[in-house]
Parts: C-alpha cells; sequence; structure tokens
C-alpha cells in the first residue's frame, strides 16, 4: 500500500500536477470538470488572501465586546459550519452553531441568554432553507424582544447572494466571501474566520498556521498535501475506500466532521468515492485505511496544527479526486433530497406528510419501511438491515433528533463524571453506531440530520450503491412556526428525512425509518434492542 501511494505520488510530480495545482490550473480534473474548478480553485491562497478581511473582522469582534454580545450563534449548514465548529473546539471557546431543524434544539439556543446574543447568519449561496429559517426565526425572537435586529446579525455570503442583497435591506453588518471557494473548501475564508473570531479564538494563528505549509504545495517532494492525497487515491482504487478518521490523541477537536464532508462530498458521484468513517476504531477489514490525526497508529499520519490541517486534507482531495477521475468541486446529488422535501411540503400543503402506515410498532419505537423477513419486533429490525449490508458495503444512521438532548438527562447531584458520562451515553442516539458496529464487522456510519445531508448525503446518493439505511425521527413536544413560511421547523425536520428516505429507496437501498413516539422513552428502547442478539 505504501508503494503505491508512493508511485502515484511519484506519477503525480513527474506530470508536474503539484505546481500546477498550486498555481490555480483548472484541467486537472478533465474538460467535463474544467468550467466549475475555474471558479472553484481560490482556497489555495486564502492563508495569503484572507489577510485582507482581519481589519473588517476585528472591528466585528471590538463592536461585539462593547456590547457585551458574548453568545455567538452560527446558522449555517455543512461548509458554512463544520470548520468553525473545529476552530472553536480547539481553541476552546464557545459557540452555538445550529446547523439543525430540530425544534428542540433551536429552542435551546433561542432561550440562552437572548439578550447577549449576536448570531451570524452564514450560507455561501443564500438560499439554504435551514439557515434561512434560523434567520427568519432569530429576527422574529429579537423584535420580539425588543431587539433591533440589524444590531445582532452578521451575514457572511458570497457577493451577488440573495442573502447579500436582503441584508443590505435589513442593514446587517456583512462580511462578503471570495465567491472562488467552495463551501467545503472555505474554511480559511470568512466562512471559517467571522465566527471564530467573534468567538474568541486567535484566527491570525490559523492563518499563520497555513501559511507555513503553503510554499510546500508546488513541491514534487515533502509536499503534504500531495502525499496525503496519493495515499487516499491510490488506497481507494486498490479498493480500500473506507476511510476511518482517528483524533483520540489530537489537540485538534473534531476535525473528522469536517474531513467528513470535504471527502464525502468532493469524491461520493459517480458511483465512485471513498466513505469517511468517523469515531470508529479500526476493525480490519480489507477495505479500510486508517488516516490519524496527529499521533498514534495508522496507515497515514497526518501531523501538523489546525491551520495547516485544513490545507493539507483540501489539497489531499483534489488530487484524489484527479486519482478517481471525478470532480472534486461539485455535489450533483445533494439536491435531490432538497427537492423531494420541497415537493413533499408542497404537495401536503396543510394537511399531514405522507408518513405512511408502520410497518410494525414496539413500545416507543414505530418502523416504517419494507424488509423482508417479518420482522417482528425492533430487534429483528436490526438484526435484519446489519445482515442486509453487502460485503463491500455499510450501514448509516441518520437521526433527525436534537443532538443535546442527551445533556439534559437528569444525573444525581454527587455523581462521578464517569457516572454522568454514563448517563449521557445511555441517552444519546449516537451510542447505537458503536453498539451495531460490534454486530458487523463492515462499517457504520452515524449523522445527524439534517447536517449529514449537506456531507455524507452526497456520497450515500452518488458513491458506490451499497449503503444500508437507518433513520430516525422522533415526536415533536414543542414546535417553532418559521415566520414567513407554511411551515415550522418540526414539518420540515420531518419533510427533510421523508425527502432524503424517498431519494435513497428510489435508488432500491434498503431504509427504514424508526419513528420515536416518545423520544427519551425511544432512545433507551433502541439502544436496549441493538443490544439484544
Ligand atoms: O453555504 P451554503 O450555500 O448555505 O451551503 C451549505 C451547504 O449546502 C449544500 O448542501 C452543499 O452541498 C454543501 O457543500 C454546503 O456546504
Amino acid at each position: 500500500m505504501a508503494g503505491k501511494a508512493a508511485e502515484a505520488a511519484r506519477e503525480l510530480a513527474a506530470e508536474g500536477v503539484p505546481q500546477a495545482l498550486a498555481s490555480g490550473d483548472s484541467t486537472l480534473w478533465g474538460p467535463s470538470a474544467e468550467a466549475e474548478a475555474a471558479i472553484r480553485l481560490g482556497w489555495l491562497n486564502l492563508p495569503l488572501t484572507s489577510r485582507e478581511l482581519i481589519p473588517e473582522i476585528t472591528n466585528l469582534v471590538e463592536k461585539a465586546q462593547a456590547e457585551h454580545l458574548d453568545h455567538v450563534v452560527l446558522a449555517g449548514m455543512g461548509g458554512s459550519s463544520l470548520a468553525p465548529e473545529v476552530i472553536t473546539a480547539t481553541a476552546d471557546v464557545p459557540l452555538t452553531v445550529l446547523d439543525t431543524t430540530d425544534p428542540g434544539q433551536v429552542l435551546r439556543a433561542l432561550r440562552d441568554r437572548l439578550e447577549r446574543t449576536i448570531v451570524v447568519v452564514a450560507s455561501k449561496s443564500g438560499g439554504t432553507v435551514e439557515t434561512d429559517s434560523h434567520r427568519r426565526i432569530y429576527e422574529q425572537a429579537f423584535r420580539d424582544a425588543g431587539i433591533d435586529p440589524a444590531d445582532r446579525i452578521v451575514v457572511v455570503t458570497d457577493p451577488g447572494s440573495p442573502l447579500e442583497q436582503l441584508a443590505i435591506d435589513s442593514g446587517y453588518n456583512i462580511i462578503l466571501a471570495d465567491p472562488n471557494v467552495g463551501g467545503r473548501y472555505s474554511a480559511l475564508s470568512a466562512f471559517g474566520l467571522v465566527p471564530s473570531a467573534l468567538a474568541g479564538a486567535d484566527v491570525v494563528s490559523l492563518l499563520d498556521e497555513a501559511a507555513d505549509v503553503h510554499p510546500l504545495l508546488g513541491e514534487g517532494e515533502g509536499n503534504p498535501g500531495l502525499e496525503l492525497g496519493a495515499a487516499i487515491g491510490a488506497a481507494a482504487l486498490a479498493g480500500r475506500d473506507k476511510l476511518l478518521l482517528e483524533d483520540a490523541l489530537s489537540e485538534i477537536n473534531g476535525l473528522p466532521d469536517w474531513i467528513e464532508q470535504l471527502i464525502a462530498e468532493s469524491t461520493g458521484k459517480q458511483g465512485l468515492g471513498v466513505l469517511p468513517v468517523v469515531g470508529a476504531d479500526p476493525g480490519g477489514a480489507g477495505d479500510e485505511l486508517v488516516a490519524v490525526i496527529g499521533t498514534g497508529d495508522g496507515d497515514l499520519r497526518v501531523e501538523g496544527p489546525l491551520g495547516a490541517q485544513f490545507l493539507i486534507w483540501e489539497y489531499a482531495t483534489a488530487i484524489a479526486g484527479r486519482l478517481l477521475g471525478i470532480d472534486p468541486f461539485d455535489q450533483p446529488n445533494v439536491a435531490e433530497s432538497k427537492a423531494n422535501t420541497n415537493e413533499l411540503l408542497a404537495a401536503a400543503g396543510e394537511g399531514p406528510l405522507p408518513v405512511g402506515q408502520p410497518l410494525l410498532t414496539d413500545g416507543p419505537v414505530e418502523v416504517y419501511g419494507e424488509l423482508p423477513g417479518n420482522p417482528k419486533d425492533l430487534s429483528d429490525v436490526l438484526t435484519i438491515l446489519l445482515n442486509q449490508v453487502p460485503g463491500e458495503g455499510y450501514l448509516a444512521i441518520m437521526a433527525y433528533l436534537d443532538r443535546l438532548a442527551a445533556f439534559d438527562i437528569p444525573v444525581a447531584e454527587d455523581a462521578s463524571f464517569d457516572e454522568m458520562a454514563d448517563a449521557w451515553t445511555a441517552a444519546d442516539p449516537a451510542t447505537l453506531r458503536a453498539l451495531l458496529a460490534v454486530r458487523t464487522d463492515r462499517p457504520v456510519t452515524f449523522g445527524w440530520g439534517p447536517r449529514f445531508l449537506h456531507s455524507t448525503g452526497q456520497y450515500h446518493k452518488g458513491g458506490p450503491q451499497n449503503g444500508v439505511f437507518l433513520q430516525i425521527t422522533g415526536a415533536v413536544a414543542e414546535d417553532v412556526p418559521v415566520p414567513g413560511k407554511p411551515y415550522t421547523l418540526g414539518r420540515l425536520q420531518l419533510a427533510q428525512a421523508l425527502g432524503d428516505l424517498g431519494a435513497l429507496t428510489g435508488r432500491g437501498r434498503p431504509a427504514v425509518r424508526l419513528h420515536l413516539t416518545d423520544r427519551v422513552a425511544g432512545i433507551a428502547h433502541l439502544l436496549h434492542a441493538a443490544r439484544e442478539v
């Protein structure tokens, strides 16, 4: 394997690819990708060009500090929030990220220090429904509290987007991003820097870290981006196309979630692609490739501080894309689930969404979908799904739930940290990943919906068709209207789940939806059923 990676890197160097990529050559991915690539390579120079933003960002930060706005909320999906999440977690500064349509999770943010809240509305396209909904909800909440939204909303978007126009009309602070950078490559652009700086992270150091590796990107030797991209691309071509991302020993917090979007959306298309697997222990399957961030054992190790990591992984993804023969800058299948969601909402009008009849009900969990083998209960359903995963395939769990709800679980006042952690784990739907992973030698992934729709969702629909899908939705206790729209967040969330389910079943993939009629009891029941064999 190491030999194949080195050979691929040598060949790429002999063809002059590193120099061409570093100088922004848009022809590297073939004629059909050229037009898109021509407007998508700006990320290569962000360590230098983003410095122009620093005075503007510093002004914004000083103004927010002067007004004591210390609760920073970021509304943004995919590339518009994943990088700030890692940057702030690594810098250990608080940032509330809204990349959900879960009413409970949005209400938690809304009810937290509104009088000291500043909201960054970040959307490259300016048309993303989740972000648009969050903006509407916060505008209303500020007005209801007698606060002028123009004093509290900062917009980050591309020049010319509908959101820019709206922000101008509304008198919002606007920071424009470099339009020649795609969403998932935008970590070092205004999308990564503005919310992170407001939250208190040192973004100049981040740019410095990236600038340190920048000169290496044109090199044929000693180029970490070339080596990583050649290793990922050569491994995938040889059938090792499940990329396990390990960061347990790293000082960088949460980078695998950002890498997941970059790799899954960039490579998962035309029936090809590399599946990132986050949070899993290596299972020894023949198609696994283990990449370690910082220190630890794996097939690949990527060293360096966060700013450098961003640039190296972006460059590596562009290189892997060339080796795989795909366009690493488009996301052709993401729109499909969005279109399904819009159609479902429009067709239902004010009536109920077409959820269908449950196949079975097991306590607080309803099971929707078609399955072979006549399952009698939830335990049977999970066993059948695991058995359906093909030899080269994977199981994807997709939870359209509140990802912070587990922390609401009551714990005894004198509980130790370990006891608290056990209580959270027992209430966390994400625990299902590990419980099912021990029952199969195939990778099991976990994504929060709709967040993953802007990440691995592309791979699920555009990559190799060997996934098996387990959706989880939940009853809504308290819903949130979206001002100016005919739907609530809860309705949008369910329509998103159904829209994606339709896209998956339409491809003939096995997919079921588990609906928790009582969320807390349903998660406990589900985790219990997953333990039974
Ligand atoms: O920044 P936005 O235009 O709102 O886009 C947010 C996300 O939306 C889409 O789903 C794309 O597939 C992602 O790559 C992007 O990061």
